[in-house]
């Protein structure tokens, strides 16, 4: 099979995309991979990572609000489109697969006008614009959560789970600690903010630091975002850095170290979460409030009522709160256990192999 990815901006909109090419690649190693996202997107960096030839093209984000600067987006998008469709022409792909994100809209649309098949896949409850606009081209709308079925047409829409879920299972808990330089039997406390990194943990998590040594079994890893590294390691050396910690920009082998996670603090996006559950790893969560209709905050009150995790919103979080959280999961190991147990009943270990059989088939599993 030959297929075209698209999808790109955060960290949510390119996983889902690598894990069904992963999940492609175990069934058809012979298939070949094309990426087209944006040049200024993480994508950028993080699919020629994963080996998989990426090809960038110019396209802006529309403004939800009527506004100029739309103008001046339509013109990019018709650029785009036909971009698009030269890359499109040249590739010969059976299928093109988008997860979100403006760039994946030019792209999908274009496939789509020249008959080529087309699947979106959308990890949010509620669509985001570009995978709203694209919903009435594709031939297929992979979707996440059963509540999403109510924002696209009935007939094509197949629920399948976020892929991330399967790609996370092949982690390696002994590699994640080891590309810590730490022992097998510490227990590993994983504390990142989406794949940009947040302020609003930074700080909090730069106050509890200091009083991290009273927990010598665990080790702590702070993400924190590429943006936000120097600034905080500047800040970390002038309190003193405590020895159970490791401070990096960015986490490239996340499956391995949340295969090794005893807890994990973190935001609610939606890749995120269906990684802890299907990893049943417990976990707080600090949802961004700066998403479209608080999304963030209703994917993790879902995990909340089920027992599989403790919501802190960015309105209430303080270093007591988090403390007292963290120190709940950490010590009375019973509770930990509890939400394990919850967090697994909610994964969806199979969403790779569900979007796969889709696109194979045109069937749901
Ligand atoms: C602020 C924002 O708009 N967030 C949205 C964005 O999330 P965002 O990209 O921030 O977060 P997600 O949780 O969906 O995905 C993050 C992914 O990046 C990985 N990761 C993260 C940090 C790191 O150092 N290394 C690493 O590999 C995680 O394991 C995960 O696979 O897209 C999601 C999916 O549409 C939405 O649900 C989120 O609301």
């Amino acid at each position: 099979m030959r297929i075209v990815l698209t999808g790109g901006g955060t960290g949510g909109h390119i996983y889902p995309a690598l894990a069904v090419a992963k999940e492609i690649l175990r069934k058809e190693p012979q298939a070949t991979f094309l990426y087209i996202g944006s040049g200024k997107g993480l994508e950028a960096d993080i699919v020629p990572r994963a080996g998989i030839q990426f090809e960038a093209i110019e396209i802006a984000g529309f403004k939800r609000k009527l506004s100029f600067e739309n103008v001046r987006t339509v013109w990019k998008f018709i650029r785009a489109v036909s971009r698009s469709k030269e890359l499109l022409r040249k590739f010969k792909p059976d299928v093109v697969i988008g997860t979100g994100g403006y760039v994946c809209g030019p792209v999908v649309y274009a496939a789509a006008q020249l008959g080529i098949r087309t699947m979106i896949h959308e990890q949010n409850v509620v669509p985001g614009l570009a995978n709203n606009f694209l919903s009435r081209y594709v031939t297929n709308v992979a979707v996440s959560f059963q509540d999403s079925f109510a924002h696209f047409p009935k007939a094509k829409t197949v629920f399948t789970g976020n892929p991330c879920a399967t790609q996370v299972l092949q982690g390696n808990a002994e590699a994640g600690k080891k590309s810590l330089g730490i022992a097998p039997d510490k227990r590993l406390v994983l504390i990142f903010s989406g794949s940009r990194g947040a302020r609003a943990i930074n700080e909090t998590t730069l106050a509890i630091l200091p009083d991290i040594h009273q927990y010598p079994g665990h080790h702590f890893v702070y993400v924190t975002g590429e943006v936000h590294y120097e600034n905080i390691a500047k800040q970390l050396e002038s309190i003193g850095k405590p020895t159970n910690l490791t401070v990096m920009p960015y986490a490239h082998n996340m499956p391995d170290l949340l295969a090794a996670s005893d807890v994990v603090i973190a935001r609610a996006g939606a890749s995120t979460l269906a990684e802890l559950t299907a990893l049943g790893i417990p976990s707080i969560l600090i949802p961004s409030p700066y998403v479209t209709n608080n999304h963030q905050e209703k994917n993790a009150r879902g995990l909340e009522s089920a027992g599989a995790a403790i919501v802190i919103t960015e309105r209430e979080l303080n270093k007591e709160k988090l403390q007292e959280a963290l120190h709940q999961i950490i010590v009375d190991r019973d509770h930990n256990q509890e939400m394990r147990k919850s967090a697994l009943a909610l994964g969806m270990p199979d969403a790779a192999e569900r979007i796969y059989r889709l696109l194979s088939t045109g069937q749901a599993l």
